[in-house]
């Protein structure tokens, strides 16, 4: 095990591995800022960041150039004024805090800007996990230092497009700070939630980026991402315009949010380049240096290749789960009950449903079912979703999975097809954000945990093969894995009540235009509410 690497400021760089070229892109505060310290006011502010430490400098010691930088800096905060304060972070001094993107356990991110270059980046803070105090034994609090360096180890090899690049790495005794290229939109959740869902042309501008980047991870790095979800799509923003025609479809609400004109190549409904954030859960199935499988030295059993193949074929099912959810606005698996789900997922039961299905081309239907198909082996690999007529816009026929269910499928829930009167309409059309993000995570770990059961099926039947290949490479997962997919759900479950979780937006009344319009569609205005088994995880949409 190699000692641990220490930069000339004495912060330890990594231990246990070959940390001293730390990233492909490695910028090294020194290195990247090499005069920072020199300028700066030796009285840095000291605790909560009032402003960036930068604006301490003496003014006469300003060049032209750093007078910029510190007017975008101030502007920066000016326009994120949330009124809210930020820990300032031991090690974070070159950067002042914006506001805060995203949250989890152990981690926070934020938005944040370089103090001397006026970049503006995202800082994932994570926090260590600390030593087990003897006084007071029992689960340890934060993250372990090889399950974030993995997450390093990975992202250092990547670097395209549409994937968000590690810039920058710190440790400090408390915390790893990964500094991230920004995806200032945030997440495709968002967006889904308040257009409802996709039109084609958008869901296609998405999928298919979401694709280029798994198919340069799958192809070009040897890595599976594993936790494809709409959560870890960030996109950069692009300017809104307003539809010139506004496009309805069967099954939607009037006063629907218009997702504006698409512009090919550039995007629409805000969303321009997509981002894949998040290689947490990530696995490296094969050296992209040697070409090989991880570890194997040369070997290429079938088995490993198929293994490695099984692991592609996760995020190819998740592609389709993407797809399912921006195309109509939920879902493609969903269930109260979690063993229920579980089922569910593993059988690959899902729906067409009508009437939200009803306006999508067949040939739509046709790629989510190659995608959501069981059997890992039939299902479409990265190369055969990208040469579908449906992406390559082509107008070939196409056809559906053998497994696929019917184009057309009548709610096997209870409808409540009800009138609503005006005053009584409500705005929520799609699952709340809340509701949408734990059935994903519900819904993947699900799928992951069956993924790795077959898997150890197949192993199953020569121990002493699993142990050879166990110990020869890492494509077969370490028990530890097994379990955090497992405790992923149960972690999911405690933390939520799916049935009961609150919708985010409250039902606002329409506006006197809306209603206006709304009368002028339809005299005889019907609503569905679309009751999942008497479960919460509910769409309101209304039909014409
Ligand atoms: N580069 C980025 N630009 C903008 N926002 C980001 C960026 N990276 C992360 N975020 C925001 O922070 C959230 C959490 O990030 P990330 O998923 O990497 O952290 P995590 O702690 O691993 O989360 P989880 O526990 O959900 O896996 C994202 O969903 C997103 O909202």
């Amino acid at each position: 095990m190699n000692s641990p690497v220490s930069d000339n400021r004495g912060r330890t760089l990594a231990s246990g591995g070959d940390f001293t070229n730390v990233m492909k892109h490695s910028r090294k505060p020194e290195t990247r800022f090499p005069t920072r310290r020199d300028q700066l006011d030796e009285n840095i502010i000291p605790s909560f960041q009032t402003q960036p430490n930068g604006l301490k400098k003496k003014e006469d010691a300003c060049t032209e150039y750093e007078r910029a930088i510190q007017a975008m800096v101030e502007k920066a905060i000016a326009e994120e004024a949330s009124g809210e304060r930020y820990p300032s972070y031991k090690g974070l001094e070159d950067y002042t805090l914006l506001s805060k993107t995203g949250d989890g356990a152990f981690s926070n991110v934020y938005k944040a800007i370089h103090n001397i270059t006026g970049e503006k980046v995202a800082i994932k803070a994570v926090q260590r996990a600390r030593p087990v105090d003897p006084t007071n034994p029992g689960r340890r609090q934060g993250v372990e230092s090889h399950n974030i360096l993995k997450e390093i180890q990975l992202m250092r090899r990547i670097q395209h497009p549409n994937v968000i690049q590690l810039l920058d790495f710190i440790q400090t005794p408390e915390y790893f700070f990964l500094i991230l290229e920004l995806a200032e939109g945030g997440e495709l959740f968002h967006q889904i939630v308040h257009f409802t869902y996709f039109s084609e042309e958008l869901a296609r501008h998405v999928i298919l980026q979401t694709a280029h980047a798994i198919r340069y991870l799958h192809e070009e790095c040897g890595i599976v991402h594993r936790d494809i979800k709409p959560e870890n799509l960030l996109f950069d923003p692009i300017d809104f315009i307003p539809s010139k025609v506004r496009k309805y479809r069967a099954g939607d609400d009037p006063d629907k949010v218009d997702e504006g004109e698409f512009r090919p190549g550039v995007g629409g409904g805000t969303i321009g380049r997509i981002r894949l954030a998040d290689f947490g859960l990530s696995k490296v199935i094969w050296d992209s240096h040697t070409q090989t499988p991880c570890g194997t030295m040369g070997y290429t059993a079938p088995e490993i290749v198929r293994d490695g193949k099984y692991s592609k074929s996760v995020d190819m099912w998740a592609l389709g789960c993407v797809l399912y959810t921006i195309l109509c606005g939920f879902p493609p698996f969903y269930d109260e009950s979690i063993s229920s789900l579980t089922k569910k997922v593993a059988h690959g039961q899902y729906t067409f449903l009508s009437p939200w299905w009803d306006d999508i081309s067949k040939s739509a239907k046709d790629l989510v079912s190659h995608l959501l198909t069981v059997d890992p082996d039939s299902r479409y690999d990265i190369h055969q979703f990208l040469s579908h007529p449906w992406i390559t816009q082509s107008e070939e026929p196409t056809f559906p999975a053998s497994d696929a269910p019917p184009i057309k499928s009548e709610s096997p829930f209870s409808y409540d097809v009800a009138t609503f009167a005006d005053d009584e309409i409500p705005s929520a059309r799609t699952p709340g954000v809340n509701s949408l993000r734990e059935v994903f995570n519900i819904s993947y770990a699900a799928h992951r945990m069956e993924q790795e059961r077959l898997r150890k099926r197949a192993f199953g039947g020569n121990q002493g093969m699993a142990n050879f290949y166990g110990t020869m490479n890492d494509l077969i997962e370490e028990e530890g894995e097994y379990d955090s997919a497992t405790s992923n759900v149960e972690h999911a479950l405690k933390r939520i009540d799916i049935a009961n979780s609150p919708h985010p937006r409250s039902p606002n009344a329409p506006s006197l235009p809306q209603q206006k319009q709304r009368k002028q569609r339809s005299n005889a205005f019907k609503g569905f509410q679309l009751n999942l088994s008497n479960a919460t995880l509910y769409n309101r949409r209304h039909k014409l």
